[in-house]
């Protein structure tokens, strides 16, 4: 890397080697930008993102081989010219039936591309693959010598041993250094791999995270990092418990010897003693003493319930998302959340898989378009979970969190308009349809939704922000927004408060027009869980 570079690469006392900021880098700032030397969409993702930049939407199949699809006649040239050419000729003489061709596991694919194409090969040779404890594991080893056989002869260069051993060690250093692509609205779409990245070692409190746009990667810091720190990202799901994440970093063969892993730190202890608690004042939880005092930082028997439920909890399965009809998958929701009852009970609605159980909930209820409800349970997940899972304002799922936020508001407003003519006042024996009703007549919906989308842009990085598609998204609805007449005394708070967010009037005016607010509708939220999916409720 050059002298003027942010990052340098060093040995580290038992780690191997680790990435070095050589300068300081505050929260939410880009550290460096990285063009991929590997990028793969995954097997169910091959029809539907683009093969080149990994974009969604429907990309064209290449007419040669089938087995890659691009979004327009750009990409399909710049993977033509990178790799394309010699991947498609192989596939095509490799196998010739169309079905087969289409579902070679990632990696294989990945593996094809690095035999074929001297560059990548080269680029993958200082890594660390682990081949020799691999070798001693049965069936992992067994798998990688049959995926690295296959692409040998689908790349056309014949099984030889001495190639066969090579293929096995380029194998294991794409599976040790390759990072899941993620794309804020799929998921996981596809592998990336850069060598300088790779670098990076993993801490389960990382002080950095990767984003992703198009091709490249972002490298973001997390939390203040000053020169000389080493860079450490989460290689597991930030937010899962011990066993689990013990379970994912077996596969880069080390233990993680992190303070969370040592002292198995909850997600709530993990939060309070995070550098970033104080970034939060302009943030849907501005008091940041319900971070460090949070009753599950020091309460024993919260951290019991915690421990126990945590041993037994499995990652809500991704078939939830895809089951139908939607009368099946609220009864598999009712199920999911009642096995969590015991962290309901305790307000412990950070704990995985709390937060995901609450985020297909709302889901559910939008794609009912009942907006009001999806709204409500989507405010306590962005009060109640996100904050304290990422304890940061500038993490990608709070702004996330806030977007959902947003966006449902935009078809609650135009309900509560349509309505508000026939509005009558709620009585005592109200329904909870008809408190959430009442509730979002007395918000002013409009205001609400441009402050959070306000606050997504401000915590976006900020070079790249237009090319995420979060910041896009955003920035097209608040030009929606700002365009509606009448409201020139909102805009009139709103630029004040976006110009000047500490002034005491600014904070006055964040605290009642979008702290207050989502409150009160996540309050709506805990109360609409509780009738609808407490089985002892019903
Ligand atoms: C993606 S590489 C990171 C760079 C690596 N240190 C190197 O020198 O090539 C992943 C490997 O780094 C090591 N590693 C990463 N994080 C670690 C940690 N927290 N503790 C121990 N080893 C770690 C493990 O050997 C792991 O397989």
């Amino acid at each position: 890397m050059s002298s003027q570079s942010p990052l340098e690469i060093r040995p580290h006392p038992s780690k191997g080697r680790g990435l070095y900021a050589t300068k300081s880098f505050s929260p939410g700032t880009i550290i460096s930008p990285f063009t991929p030397l590997l990028l793969l969409p995954t097997v169910s993702y091959l029809s539907s993102v683009c093969s080149y930049c990994l974009r969604p939407g429907n990309p064209r199949a290449c007419s040669r081989c089938h087995a890659a699809s691009y979004c327009g006649a750009t990409c399909q040239a710049a993977a033509w010219k990178a790799v394309h050419s010699r991947e498609c000729k192989a596939l095509r003489q490799g196998i010739k039936d169309e079905g087969r061709r289409r579902q070679l596991p990632t990696p294989t694919r990945a593996l094809i591309q690095a035999l074929l194409c001297g560059e990548i090969g080269d680029g993958l040779k200082d890594l660390e693959g682990h081949v020799l404890e691999k070798k001693a594991e049965g069936d992992e080893w067994r798998n990688i010598e049959m995926m690295a056989m296959a692409a040998c002869a689908f790349s056309g260069k014949g099984t030889a041993e001495e190639l066969v051993r090579r293929a096995v060690e380029m194998l294991c250093k794409i599976q040790n250094n390759s990072f899941q692509r993620f794309d804020t609205d799929l998921g996981v779409v596809g592998l990336f791999l850069e060598p300088t990245l790779a670098m990076a070692n993993h801490s389960c409190i990382p002080n950095a995270a990767v984003q992703f746009i198009g091709r490249n990667a972002l490298l973001v810091a997390e939390n203040p990092i000053r020169a000389g720190d080493e860079i450490e990202l989460a290689y597991t799901f930030y937010t899962d418990p011990l066993f689990k994440r013990r379970e994912a970093l077996a596969h880069y063969k080390f233990v993680c010897n992190c303070l969370r892993c040592r002292d198995n730190l909850n997600v709530y202890q993990v939060a309070a003693i995070s550098p970033n608690v104080n970034l939060n004042s302009q943030s849907l939880v501005p008091d940041v003493s319900k971070f460090r005092k949070h009753p599950a930082v020091t309460s024993p028997s919260k951290q019991s319930i915690i421990n126990r439920h945590s041993e037994t909890a499995d990652r809500l399965s991704t078939a939830l998302a895809t089951i139908e009809p939607p009368s099946e998958r609220r009864k598999l929701l009712k199920s999911e959340y009642n096995k969590s009852k015991a962290l309901v009970e305790e307000e412990l609605w950070a704990v995985t898989p709390l937060p995901d159980i609450l985020f297909r909930i709302s889901m559910s209820y939008g794609e009912e378009e009942n907006f009001a409800f999806a709204l409500a349970v989507a405010c306590l997940i962005a009060t109640a979970c996100d904050p304290y899972q990422y304890a940061s304002p500038y993490h990608p799922v709070r702004l996330a969190g806030l977007f959902t936020v947003a966006n449902l508001t935009t078809h609650t407003a135009a309900a509560t308009a349509f309505l508000a003519n026939s509005a009558t006042p709620v009585s005592k024996k109200a329904t909870l349809e008809q408190k959430v009703e009442e509730t979002l007549r007395e918000i002013d919906q409009v205001s609400l939704c441009q402050m959070l989308l306000i606050m997504i842009i401000k915590y976006s990085p900020e070079k790249y922000g237009a090319e995420l598609s979060l910041v896009g998204k955003a920035q097209m609805l608040l030009e929606d927004i700002e365009k509606l007449a009448g409201r020139e005394k909102e805009t009139s708070l709103i630029d004040e408060w976006r110009q000047d967010p500490n002034s005491e009037k600014s904070q006055a005016f964040f605290e009642f027009a979008v702290v207050q607010q989502v409150n009160t509708l996540a309050n709506l939220g805990r109360g609409i869980l509780s009738r609808d999916f407490d089985i002892s409720a019903l």
